[in-house]
């Protein structure tokens, strides 16, 4: 089907999946702005209409790949101006220290931004579209792709069927849309759940009102084989997800209250307090972790009749922030391809497979590879090291040089790109390494000569700088 450029008012466009989260409610804002008639089906209920969305995190960090997604549709400001800046990076270690590193020498930040707010927000605009409708409570449990037929499951049971001449398929790890549309194609698919789960725990606001930590901080508690994050919200409260094997969540909470109150004094005292003993005990005991999983699939398209997008063609484990980020970037991509081939999608969605995929799927290894490195980093100081080191040569070789995940926040660089260049730089850090380390001894064998003749001695003293951490207990977290 060619949809061009003339003729696109009458391409009738389905997108599965804009609830929860938004790619989906994204997409439909691009192919509204293109001028398709839309239908986006969502299997919830809609969230503007409902007290509390269930499961997945309540706050997500939003970074250069999204905001340009969202700068398309004009939600750029109005989402980054309604999420909390978080400039730099608040390393909590286990004995109570502090240490800040900032994310980007200018100032740049990621956005803490909710979850419902910005689902809202996308789909009042998808809503503000005349060309565009929502069917809230449509489950897709069936496609004939070659025909474009659709069937879904309302909330009262019934079974409704639609016909569309292209499909999106949104509809997240889990999606209905992938399992259709590798019903009789050669699609490769792959997934991996890795042994870790996540809890959300919150931190409430102090007894005045005011946050319980620094704001603007993404707030990091590197354990080894723990991990635990703070997002702060505008209510004044903070998101905390704690990440932690699957055997030790269910051998704590084995072991009831007392198990919990002695797994976070040895991992994350400082976090009680925060949290709140009570509200901790009660979380942990009552929550249960929800797994993570990373999905590759290729092609992401059949013919010129369905493509997926999101977490549905590539979901990633969370330990980048980069997942929503991603998908809201394959909404930019698909764009910009079917700007190239005129809306003619037999010839555009076969590119946007080949020119996605590659990237996505960097980014679920790259997502994949910081989940393992993050634990081998096996105490803060090793961390704040880590990304004393990569600051160090940003600030050295700023034109040759820059941080892997200031290329993958900060930039839209490429994901594939990204990982190529990481590589490189890898290769010329080593080789500097190796070179002071052979051009050491003889810069000191030549220093220890001249002073061995200079009246009186020296002392060459070489320090490490030590890492600076704020004094253990200070006031603010
Ligand atoms: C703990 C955690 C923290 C995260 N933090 C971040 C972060 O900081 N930054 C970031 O960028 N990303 C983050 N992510 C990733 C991000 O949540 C996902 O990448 C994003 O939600 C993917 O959006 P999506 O629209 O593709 O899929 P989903 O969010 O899964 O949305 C799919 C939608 O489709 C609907 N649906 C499903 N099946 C059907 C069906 N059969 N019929 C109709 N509708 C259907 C669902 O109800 C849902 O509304 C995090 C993820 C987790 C788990
Ligand atoms: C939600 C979100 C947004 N960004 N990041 C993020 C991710 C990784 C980071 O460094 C990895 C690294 C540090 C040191 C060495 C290698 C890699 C940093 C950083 O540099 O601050 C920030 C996260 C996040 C998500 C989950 C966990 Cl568990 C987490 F800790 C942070």
């Amino acid at each position: 089907m060619d949809g061009d450029k003339n003729d696109q008012s009458t391409v009738k466009a389905a997108v599965i999946g804009g609830g929860l989260i938004m790619v989906g409610a994204l997409q439909a804002c691009y192919l509204a702005k293109r001028g398709f008639q839309v239908d986006l089906y969502e299997g919830r209920q809609d969230i503007r209409t409902v007290e509390e969305a269930k499961g997945r995190s309540i706050n997500l960090a939003l970074s250069v790949r999204g905001r340009a997604a969202l700068h398309h549709v004009g939600l750029e400001e109005e989402i980054t101006a309604a999420g909390i800046p978080m400039r730099a990076r608040r390393i909590h270690n286990r004995a109570g220290g502090l240490h800040n590193q900032p994310y980007d020498k200018d100032g740049q930040a990621i956005f803490s931004v909710s979850r419902r707010n910005l689902n809202e927000k996308l789909l009042t605009k998808a809503e503000s579209f005349p060309n565009v409708k929502l069917h809230f409570q449509h489950r897709l449990v069936r496609a004939d792709l070659d025909k474009g037929e659709l069937q879904f499951t309302t909330s009262s049971g019934d079974t409704v069927t639609a016909t569309h001449d292209i499909t999106f398929g949104a509809d997240g790890a889990y999606s209905a849309m992938r399992r259709e549309l590798m019903r009789g194609n050669r699609i490769n698919f792959s997934q991996e759940y890795i042994p870790h789960g996540y809890m959300e725990l919150k931190i409430p606001p102090t007894e005045d009102g005011g946050f319980a930590m620094l704001p603007n901080f993404l707030h990091i508690w590197p354990r080894d084989e723990f991990m635990m994050i703070a997002l702060p919200n505008q209510d004044h409260t903070f998101t905390g997800t704690l990440f932690v094997p699957f055997a030790i969540f269910e051998k704590v909470q084995e072991r009831g209250e007392d198990g919990v109150i002695e797994f976070f004094t040895k991992n994350f005292p400082d976090a009680i307090p925060l949290i709140g003993e009570e509200s901790l005990k009660n979380t942990f005991m009552s929550t249960k972790a929800l797994p993570m999983v990373s999905v590759k699939c290729y092609p992401y398209h059949r013919k010129d009749k369905a493509v997926l997008m999101g977490d549905a063609a590539h979901a990633m484990v969370p330990f980048y922030g980069q997942g929503m980020n991603c998908g809201f970037e394959d909404c930019v991509v698909l764009d910009e391809i079917l700007n190239k081939h005129n809306n003619n999608f037999k010839t555009a969605l076969p590119e946007f497979s080949q020119v996605r995929s590659p990237d996505a799927q960097a980014m679920c290894d790259l997502a994949l590879y910081n989940y393992v490195e993050m634990r081998h980093l096996v105490n803060s100081k090793l961390f704040m090291l880590n990304k004393k080191i990569d600051d160090f040569l940003y600030w050295l070789l700023p034109k040759s040089y820059m941080p892997l995940y200031n290329m993958v926040t900060f930039s839209r660089i490429r994901y594939s790109i990204v990982i190529s260049k990481w590589k490189q730089q890898k290769k010329f850090v080593r080789f500097c390494l190796i070179s002071a380390l052979f051009a050491l001894p003889m810069i000191a064998g030549t220093g220890y000569w001249q002073r061995s003749n200079l009246s009186g001695h020296r002392r060459f003293n070489f320090h490490w700088r030590n890492i600076r951490w704020e004094k253990i207990g200070s006031k603010q977290r």
